[in-house]
């Protein structure tokens, strides 16, 4: 019935502290953290704190024991060290105890050590029986409390074991932790980079994000110029289409004409033949000897009195001789001359004009007639002028304009299937003895030269510089160095080239190959010496061999085309080196040329009476029916 004096603590105490002296160390949680954090045995007034509220004195923890107990007994044994484990075995083993309180209340009452039985009854002096029985009385209170405090010592011992255990259990699962942690950071390091990886990637994606919107736009962009191409395309392909259509036309068109060109070529080489006779029959009807009558003008212009070229007609020249009276008493008497040729050409015709009339002639030599051309006159009388003229374009002569007119008509009959070649020579003929004009060759080595003629009548001159040339060019460089050869001989020989003669020839050899037609021909111009009498040059030793040599010569080329014109059997080619030369283009096979160049000036009258009459001579003269040389 007193045990509800004995001290009571708080249920919240006993269960914290029963659970911390669980024995199986299952529910050690909390009881573990509490040790952890205060490993130490609690203080005797730490203890009084909690029960008490407030710190009392240290001697308070004896002053329970000389008071009489109210509830506070168990309070004093609780400030016995292990207070913890002394108050769970309080609790636990109150209900055991009770006696143990109803005894010890008492005693504190008297000497404050006993404890426990509050309201003993003090014993009387002489009750030492009581008294002994008192004292017994606690000394078992005493053992059974000692060996409850024991018990606990145990229990606590145990505790310690098993919380030394567990401690050692946590410090492993510590370590594991710690060793898992050390790993983790492995794993962190590796989730950094992982991470530095993931936003080098999230970068890298952004850029290929960008570049992905920029190729979305150029694709874009190419897709409407796919497009657009596209249109083009099938426009393009219906060009085509209607193209390819016109391409069909047009080939059939091709074909067609064709068709025509070569009817045409057939109809234009016919037309070629025809223009070839109907040229040749013009030149026949004009004559195979045509003269022309050229007067060099006076050094200051004009012409003189005794020259007349009527206005009206352009194929006649008066001389005119005024002869004084011989008494005086008479009037002046003049005697005219008269002649006419196939053309007169004033002293201001033009080299254009004058070739003009020839270039017909010109042309017949690629039709394969051969064809001579030669200039006659004196001295000074101008006919290098005619036939060779000056550098400049318009005051050429005829040999460079025939050669420009060949080489044109040539490239033109080229389109007709005709091809030609062309062979250079140019020889001069002084003192009835050869020169080649185009040797290169040293002086001192300068072959000889003789005339031959061949089984075909062919003539040919032996070592004689046969120049191969297919423009008008290279041959405007022979003629250049003809020139200079006949120079440098000038100087040797004084008016040496008024002297001589020199005789350009071109041999010309056409084939047509798809029509099986070849012609072969000579153009052949010759510029004569002077023409002057031997008399009035009286002339003596060399000059007079010379003179002979020129008259010579020029009088057998009038014999030779005299006979020729009167059909005589016997033609005297060989009495002069001229006139064998020019044989082929003398004859019946050939178109012959005369100019007969006058000089105006008044005492060259007799002189031009003479050339006058010699060409008119020529004049008279018809060459029998010229033929072309065509197989
Ligand atoms: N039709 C012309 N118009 C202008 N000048 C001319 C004409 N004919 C000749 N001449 C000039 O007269 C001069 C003599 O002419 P050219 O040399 O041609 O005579 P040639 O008869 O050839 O003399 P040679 O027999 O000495 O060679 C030259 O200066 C020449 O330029």
């Amino acid at each position: 019935m007193n045990m509800s004096r004995l001290p009571v603590i708080s249920n919240k105490r006993v269960l914290t502290t029963s659970s911390s002296s669980s024995e199986n160390g299952q529910d050690l949680g909390p009881a573990q953290k509490k040790i952890r954090k205060d490993p130490e045995p609690v203080k005797p007034h730490a203890a009084a704190t909690i029960i008490g509220g407030r710190r009392p004195p240290v001697a308070a923890t004896r002053a329970p024991i000389s008071r009489p107990v109210k509830g506070m007994g168990a309070a004093t044994v609780a400030a016995a060290p292990s207070r913890g484990v002394l108050k769970q075995s309080i609790a636990s083993t109150a209900p055991k105890g009770g006696n143990m309180k109803l005894t010890a209340a008492p005693t504190a009452t008297k000497g404050g050590g006993g404890g426990g039985g509050g309201g003993a009854t003090k014993r009387h002096a002489w009750d030492l029986k009581g008294k002994v029985s008192d004292m017994e009385s606690k000394v078992r209170n005493y053992q059974t409390k000692f060996q409850s405090v024991n018990q606990e010592n145990e229990v606590l011992k145990g505790t310690m074991v098993d919380m030394k255990k567990s401690l050692q259990r946590q410090k492993i699962q510590i370590s594991e932790y710690e060793e898992e942690l050390q790993a983790l950071s492995g794993v962190r390091d590796e989730l950094e980079k992982v991470s530095s990886e993931k936003s080098g990637i999230e970068r890298e994606f952004s850029n290929l994000d960008g570049k992905y919107k920029v190729m979305e736009t150029l694709r874009d962009s190419q897709e409407t110029e796919l497009q657009t191409l596209k249109m083009k395309l099938s426009v393009q392909e219906s060009t085509l289409a209607r193209q390819q259509v016109t391409l069909r036309d047009t080939d059939e068109e091709v074909r067609s004409l064709r068709d025509t060109v070569v009817q045409q070529k057939d109809e234009l080489h016919a037309g070629e033949m025809e223009r070839r006779q109907l040229h040749n029959a013009i030149q026949e009807l004009k004559g195979n000897i045509r003269v022309f009558c050229r007067v060099r003008p006076l050094v200051e212009g004009g012409l003189s009195k005794h020259i007349q070229l009527p206005t009206s007609d352009t194929k006649a020249i008066t001389l005119a001789k005024t002869e004084e009276s011989h008494t005086g008493k008479t009037a002046d008497t003049q005697k005219n001359y008269n002649f006419n040729f196939d053309r007169v050409f004033g002293p201001q015709a033009s080299q254009q004009e004058v070739f003009e009339e020839i270039s017909l002639l010109v042309q017949s030599a690629l039709d394969g007639y051969n064809v001579c051309c030669f200039a006659y006159g004196q001295t000074g009388s101008g006919k290098t002028f005619t036939m060779e003229g000056a550098e400049f374009d318009e005051s050429r002569g005829v040999i460079p304009r025939a050669v420009k007119q060949i080489f044109r008509a040539a490239e033109k009959l080229g389109a007709q299937g005709w091809e030609f070649t062309f062979t250079a020579s140019f020889v001069e003929i002084y003192n009835e003895s050869l020169r080649d004009l185009l040797y290169t060759g040293k002086a001192s080595k300068r072959p000889e030269h003789e005339i031959r003629k061949s089984t075909s009548n062919e003539v040919t001159i032996t070592n004689l510089t046969y120049e191969k040339v297919s423009n008008e060019d290279q041959v405007l460089g022979l003629i250049m160095l003809a020139n200079q050869n006949r120079s440098t001989a000038q100087t040797t020989q004084n008016d040496r080239s008024s002297r001589s003669h020199s005789v350009f020839q071109l041999d010309i050899e056409g084939v047509n190959v798809g029509r099986d037609v070849k012609c072969k021909s000579t153009l052949c111009l010759v510029d004569l010496a002077g023409s002057e009498r031997l008399l009035k040059s009286q002339s003596q030793g060399e000059r007079f061999k010379e003179m002979t040599a020129i008259n010579g010569s020029l009088s057998n080329l009038g014999i030779v085309i005299t006979a020729l014109a009167n059909k005589e059997s016997y033609v005297p080619y060989r009495n002069s080196k001229l006139t064998y030369l020019l044989q082929s283009c003398l004859g019946g096979n050939s178109k012959t040329l005369m100019f007969v160049n006058i000089a105006p000036e008044s005492d060259s009258f007799g002189e031009t009476l003479n050339s006058l009459r010699f060409a008119s001579k020529v004049n008279d003269c018809v060459i029998g029916t010229a033929s072309a040389n065509r197989k």
